[in-house]
């Protein structure tokens, strides 16, 4: 099944981003920065009493660390192993859906794959309860800020940085959409060895896609074979995804589909800033797993 196009909404919603003013594309609900043009205060209100299934599947990921990939890797996966889904629900983003398309959520028929890019403590509290399975993408947060850095110059509907000093200032102090990147992190700690929440870093998605891919089915209980590992990772590379892009993502693919890979933080960080922010992973997160998860010592030394 090819990949769902970016909604006619969806395009819609950037053309409207054209006529609005810098300082009113983001909006702060409880301390965190959201996108106007795609949340709305009460779509978390609504979140809270939003009833999660056992059998629904959560895609987690903070900005830039890998949701569109991991995404159709999911679906290749589910569609390879035959799986019943809803398409109607498909990635349905939770805070971007409005009280009534939660609603209309809310009755379609199993099984939901639904995603998000909030921190955990505002994924709804019945994901957890019903040991709903969640797949969490992490990245780096060195080349997860350039990702950001990028993707906020080149989205119609954010406003643009004057420099990459000013965004790396601002992703320090967590001033971003949907917060800090470290937040998040040491929160997902708690969750590291749950049997219904898997992690996988974007990294070792890079360094071995098929293993990658496996490691999701067996996470879902299915059963591919070794031609449809290889299958499925053949139409995961990013090439293959970037040229495709324009089909499943409108205009908004190759503001996603950027350069992929590791280290391009290489290409941004000064000597300073590469010191700043390994203290700041020293702070956070020396010594957790996820920390080691991370690999931090490897991707962004
Ligand atoms: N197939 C594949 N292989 C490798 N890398 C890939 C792939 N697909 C997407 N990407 C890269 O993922 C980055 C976008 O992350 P997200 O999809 O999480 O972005 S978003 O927050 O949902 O907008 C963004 O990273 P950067 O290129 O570094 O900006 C994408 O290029």
């Amino acid at each position: 099944m090819a990949q769902r196009a970016l909604p006619k909404e969806m395009e819609e919603k950037m053309q409207k981003a054209k006529d609005m003013k810098p300082e009113d594309m983001l909006f702060t609900y409880k301390g965190v920065l959201y996108p106007s043009l795609l949340c709305k205060p009460e779509n978390f209100k609504a979140m809270e009493r939003f009833e999660a299934r056992e059998d629904d599947i959560l895609l987690v990921a903070y900005p830039k660390c890998g949701f569109n990939w991991m995404s159709h890797v999911l679906k290749k996966i589910s569609d390879a192993a035959h799986v019943k889904r809803d398409e109607t629900a498909q990635f349905t983003f939770l805070e971007f859906a409005d009280p009534e398309k939660l609603q209309d959520l809310s009755k379609l028929p199993s099984q939901r794959i639904m995603g998000t890019h909030v921190h955990p403590k505002d994924i709804p509290a019945s994901f957890f309860e019903k040991k709903t399975k969640v797949l969490v993408i992490f990245r780096n947060p060195k080349d997860t800020a350039v990702s950001y850095f990028h993707f906020y110059n080149k989205n119609p509907a954010l406003p643009a940085f004057d420099s990459w000093d000013k965004f790396f200032s601002q992703y320090m102090s967590g001033e971003v959409m949907l917060g800090s990147y470290f937040d998040h992190a040491v929160a997902w700690e708690k969750h590291i060895d749950s049997d219904t929440v898997k992690i996988i870093t974007y990294e070792d998605m890079i360094e071995n896609l098929t293993e990658g891919i496996q490691q999701v089915a067996k996470f879902f209980s299915l059963t591919l074979s070794d031609e449809q590992v290889q299958a499925i990772a053949q139409e995961s590379t990013f090439e293959t995804m970037k040229n495709k892009s324009k089909e499943t993502h409108g205009q908004m693919g190759n503001v996603i589909f950027r350069k992929g890979g590791v280290g391009d933080w290489k290409n941004h960080f000064s000597e300073e800033q590469s010191k700043e922010l390994d203290a700041k992973f020293e702070q956070c997160l020396a010594g957790t797993k996820i920390g080691a998860k991370l690999k931090y010592e490897v991707h962004c030394k």
